[in-house]
């Protein structure tokens, strides 16, 4: 089921599990009644279990699962927003991630100034931003709002930034979590052509998406997740078919 990339390893993901802690009580008097009892005050939940993928320079893996099979998990263990419980993540270059709408935009500061945050978050220096800044607006068709303070914006003009930003920073992995079907068809167009060209260009993309179609176009190998197991790693189109066959 492991599958190990001929190319050098960018990423590298060993037997990496991770458990949540889900509160069970709500009230004072609940936490009060289950603690007389001795009641579990939490449950945990895995919400992933043993996952091993290996992901060499210029591969595109999609991750595949239903809701809540650990995808997005996955994805900030990888960043590092997320540490795992056991295991271990490897990253080799510059990881730049696409997780969540919003994630590093500050709502109270403009598109510019949040496109001069985050680009420095991802490591960028004031002269480099200085110079793709144009491109960076360019690209996200923002236009004359990039003057105004980010929480006036779409979710879609959000994204379109914000992937604007990290497809302008110096990345050797990138991380996209189902952001792309925020944006409106033309721009997921022109998205796709751009992760096409980061393909071309030998970066390494982990894609998480529902849109069976995108996953198709830009992945060659799936894997498939079921309940934080890993249940296929392989040829895109043999992992849509696992993921049809399999259930929630
Ligand atoms: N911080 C957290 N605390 C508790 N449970 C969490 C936390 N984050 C995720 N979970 C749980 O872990 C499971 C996996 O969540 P995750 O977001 O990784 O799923 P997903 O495959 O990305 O789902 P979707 O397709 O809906 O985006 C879910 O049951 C979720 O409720």
């Amino acid at each position: 089921m492991h599958k190990t990339s001929e190319q050098q390893p960018r990423i590298i993901i060993e037997s990496v599990s991770k458990t949540f802690n889900l509160r069970t009580t709500q009230s004072l008097k609940e936490l009060f009644v289950a603690w007389t009892k001795r009641k579990k005050l939490v449950n945990s939940f895995q919400a992933l279990d043993g996952i091993d993928i290996t992901v060499g320079e210029g591969e595109s893996v999609a991750i595949l699962g239903y809701n809540g099979s650990g995808k997005s998990t996955l994805l900030k263990l990888i960043s590092g927003v997320l540490r795992p419980d056991q295991g271990r993540i490897l990253t080799r270059g510059r990881v730049a991630g696409l997780i969540e709408v919003g994630a590093g935009f500050h709502p109270d500061l403009s598109g510019r100034e949040n496109v001069y945050l985050n680009a420095a978050i991802l490591g960028m220096s004031k002269t480099e931003i200085d110079e793709r800044f144009d491109d960076i607006v360019a690209f996200s068709e923002i236009g004359d709002f990039i003057d105004t303070e980010v929480k006036h914006y779409s979710s879609g003009m959000f994204i379109r930034l914000a992937f604007s930003v990290a497809i302008h920073t110096e990345l050797d992995i990138l991380l996209v979590d189902e952001v792309l079907a925020v944006g409106d068809a033309p721009f997921r167009e022109k998205c796709k052509a751009k992760i096409r060209e980061l393909a071309q260009q030998k970066k390494t993309m982990f894609i998480v998406s529902h849109d069976i179609g995108m996953i198709k176009e830009l992945c060659d190998r799936g894997v498939v997740i079921r309940r934080g197991k890993q249940i296929f790693d392989g040829p895109v189109a043999e992992a849509v078919d696992v993921l049809k066959q399999s259930t929630r």
